[in-house]
């Protein structure tokens, strides 16, 4: 999956300060472009030629909206698509240009309505697909920040280096200037877009397409090797030299990872929807399809006002709401069942919704969405909202979640892939787990196919015994060889979704459990090298509350991370559920957190002893979701011994979205409070972990986590438990703000440090690397889920 790469202040200065370069239309890449009739050669702002771009004039806004050369171009999008007239699209039947999507984007950028941003996204797309429905998937990735599908392993690979010396060839500027504009904006888009806006050129360049730019992004993927580095930043310069106005602006962002537009997948699939019900392409034959608007539909309905949040009594807008709804959930199915913008635009064009679901079903090797579990604080709280439906409660191993994907071939190996829970490709990672489903396969003739949902876990070679995440976080990530397998592990099945041929999402838990029981025996290999394979442990509700209670105190002694609670059958209407909610499914529900899933864990019971009080010192800023806000939060540690801050994790899960705001206000941006660069009373020490805003000290926050972790990245408590590494908070939780503390009244190192010794149950003066996790891994995980359901 592609990383968040932030653009830091002394990256943007990175590389020596270059004399001009001049934007020359010869270095140009023609597949890139079309349409010279906006290009220009560089002349100063009065006019005249000059040999160094004029540095910018204008103030630099913290929330851009609209430059005037898109605006001037295209209508707004923001308006109700119903009043949206596709004929004002000036480049109808050509190429889709690259400036219609950066308008797409300096108009969500500019909104926080909901309405809005899907009215931008959804006209977008119908431009798109009415008029040149080969960039439709291209722009899907582009408006979702990503280049393929997620188990695709591609990377931009673009340093903060190459971008800085991009910017300062296209624009002229130095890297001194650079420095300050960055410190002015704080976002590398800004900074090319202030940038850029002086220099002007003489000789036309042909307008940047959607297909180009996206494809440019690819080969930058694609640079490998020796010389990567100086082909990558040919690229981004063509880019930068061709683009104008906000293009500028959405390029750097999209390069830097980092898009800053609320637009998460599933508004960009309900917009998808929507454009689709709207504006069928010309190759879908809608007439007399229920899926699709009519002309007649369309203009019986009235347009809302502007921002109108009022539903308006209109039958005609009830019925498109309709077609929306039934739409949205085709579109989002196909999805979650195969998450890939290249197929799924594809099919759309081809088949329509109509024929999506038939085109893209579950299919082994191409990972589904995973079910999720919602969380409870009790067994009385599991009790109360499933009452008396018969439920299983197994072990949540605390490992990696793995979905597995194999067919048997008859002819040549055997096809394993193991996809993770944000549906990366994690083969390589595990050829002990791929060379166990070749031993399931040899052992049992008629397993065809499967897709199984497991948990991998690390567990001592000898005896089986569970170990701890940590322990499974020090093995290799890629390309790893049989023979170089360090640490062992099991592999704890608790589902099964698809197996010879047979989709079984829609059946009940209890039936691919059993199915999964039967077919799948447990493998305990000979060699230690090789993995196992197990069922998860569990218990049943039917053993009675008791049995159940005693299970989760073994849950609770064990390594377990607690228990996950499952509903064994699907819709049972009982005495206690009857007059609360409907009855619950007990299918496989991709991408839900579903009811029918609870998770229990020990540390929302128990938790860490004590809870932390630790002071916001910076933060980033937020994405899809909480693009507005900052999130996460970096926190520190007090050390009375140096008089100095110590961060010690980022979090970013607790906070309420009024929280989020108030923050926001409470540290405004470049006032008395918050600043680009750290300037405070007190000393910060951040090690690994680069905020791209310092907050002033001045509050203590109660915090919780699951337990006290040695970091690669923290510096807090250095030296006090490993040599060369810090310690971390992991899954840290904000629970208050401490109104009665004051920053030297913060938890201190040797707290953490104790708290980290009372933890492992005994006073280790020294730690082995076998403790090392991987903190960023964590979070990024944790804001994926938060923008899932948000
Ligand atoms: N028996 C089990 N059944 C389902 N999931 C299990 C089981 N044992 C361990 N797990 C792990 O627990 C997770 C269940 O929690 P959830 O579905 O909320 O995922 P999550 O968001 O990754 O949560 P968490 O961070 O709490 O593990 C699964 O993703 C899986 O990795």
């Amino acid at each position: 999956m592609l990383g968040h790469k932030h653009f830091t202040a002394s990256s943007t200065l990175a590389g020596p300060s270059k004399p001009v370069a001049r934007a020359s239309p010869e270095i140009i890449d023609v597949d890139l472009l079309e349409d010279p009739e906006h290009g220009e050669t560089a002349v100063s702002g009065s006019g005249k030629k000059s040999n160094r771009p004029v540095a910018p004039r204008t103030p630099v806004s913290d929330e851009p909206g609209l430059s005037k050369t898109e605006a001037a171009i295209y209508p707004p999008l923001d308006v109700d698509p119903v009043a949206y007239s596709l004929d004002k699209c000036p480049w109808q039947r050509k190429s889709a240009p690259y400036s219609f999507l950066a308008h797409g984007l300096a108009t969500l950028s500019s909104t926080k309505s909901r309405i809005a941003i899907m009215n931008v996204l959804t006209n977008t797309l119908r431009a798109i697909i009415k008029f040149h429905p080969i960039s439709l998937c291209p722009a899907l990735y582009l408006l979702s920040n990503t280049l393929a599908p997620p188990y695709t392993p591609i990377e931009l690979g673009l340093g903060p280096s190459i971008m800085s010396k991009a910017i300062q060839d296209v624009s002229g500027l130095t890297s001194a200037a650079l420095r300050r504009l960055y410190n002015s904006t704080g976002d590398p888009g800004d900074v090319a877009f202030e940038a850029k806006s002086n220099v002007r050129t003489l000789v036309p360049h042909p307008s940047l397409l959607i297909v180009g730019v996206y494809d440019s992004l690819l080969k930058i993927a694609q640079s490998k090797g020796t010389g990567a580095a100086k082909a990558k930043q040919s690229i981004v310069q063509k880019l930068l030299v061709s683009a104008k106005g906000e293009e500028t602006r959405y390029l750097v962002r999209t390069l830097g990872q980092n898009l800053r537009v609320g637009a998460v997948r599933t508004s960009i699939l309900t917009a998808l929807a929507r454009a689709m019900v709207l504006t069928p392409p010309a190759s879908i034959q809608s007439a007399g399809s229920a899926s699709y608007a009519s002309d007649a539909l369309l203009a019986e309905i009235k347009p809302l006002p502007a921002g109108s949040k009022k539903k308006m009594a209109d039958t005609a807008r009830d019925d498109l709401l309709e077609k929306f709804t039934r739409a949205e959930a085709v579109i989002k199915k196909a999805y979650v069942l195969h998450p890939n913008y290249d197929h799924i635009a594809a099919a759309l064009v081809d088949v329509g919704l109509d024929g999506l679901a038939e085109r893209l079903p579950l299919t082994v090797g191409i990972p589904l969405l995973p079910t999720l579990g919602s969380p409870v604080r009790s067994l009385d709280e599991v009790y109360d909202l499933l009452g008396s439906q018969p439920f299983s409660a197994e072990f949540k191993y605390d490992g990696q979640r793995a979905q597995i994907h194999a067919a048997r071939r008859s002819q040549g190996s055997n096809i394993v892939k193991i996809f993770s829970r944000h549906l990366e490709d994690m083969t390589d990672k595990y050829p002990d787990v791929s060379s166990l489903v070749q031993d399931i396969f040899a052992n049992s003739q008629e397993t065809e196919s499967f897709i199984l949902d497991a948990e991998i876990v690390a567990i001592d070679p000898v005896d089986g015994s569970l170990k701890s995440f940590q322990e499974l976080s020090n093995r290799a990530r890629r390309d790893v060889k049989l023979d170089d397998v360090k640490v062992s592990v099991s592999v704890f099945a608790f589902d099964l979704m698809y197996l010879n041929g047979e989709i079984l999402l829609e059946r009940p838990f209890r039936l691919r459990r059993s199915l999964l029981r039967t077919v799948f025996p447990p493998v305990v290999p000979d060699s230690t090298s090789a993995a196992q394979f197990q069922h998860v442990q569990s218990c049943e509700s039917a053993d009675g509350r008791e049995a159940v209670e005693q299970f989760w105190q073994e849950a609770v002694s064990s390594r377990s991370e607690g228990l996950m609670i499952k509903l064994l059958d699907s819709g049972l209407v009982t005495e206690d559920n009857k007059s609360r909610r409907k009855p619950l499914p007990a299918t496989y529900e991709p991408d839900k957190r579903t009811a029918a899933w609870l998770k229990l864990k020990k540390d929302y019971v128990t938790g860490l002893g004590d809870s932390l009080d630790l002071v916001p010192v910076g933060a980033w800023h937020g994405n899809g979701r909480k693009a507005q806000w900052w999130s996460p939060i970096l926190l520190a540690v007090w050390d009375p011994s140096t008089g100095k801050l110590v961060a010690v994790c980022k979090c970013m899960s607790g906070f309420s979205d009024a929280f989020y705001k108030e923050l926001k206000e409470r540290y405004l941006e470049d006032s008395e409070t918050c600043s680009r660069q750290p300037q405070w009373n007190y000393e910060v020490l951040t090690g690994g972990l680069k905020p791209q805003v310092y907050f002033k000290p001045q509050e203590v926050w109660e915090i919780r986590g699951a337990d006290i972790t040695i970091s690669p990245v923290s510096v807090a408590a250095l030296g006090m438990v490993s040599e060369a590494r810090g310690l971390s908070l992991r899954f840290p939780r904000f629970i208050r703000v401490h109104d009665d503390k004051a920053v030297e009244n913060a938890s201190t190192p040797e707290f953490l440090a104790n708290m980290y010794r009372s933890q492992q149950g005994k006073d280790r003066s020294g730690v082995d690397d076998g403790d090392l996790v991987d903190v960023d891994m964590q979070e990024s995980e944790a804001e994926d889920a938060y923008d899932s359901d948000g």
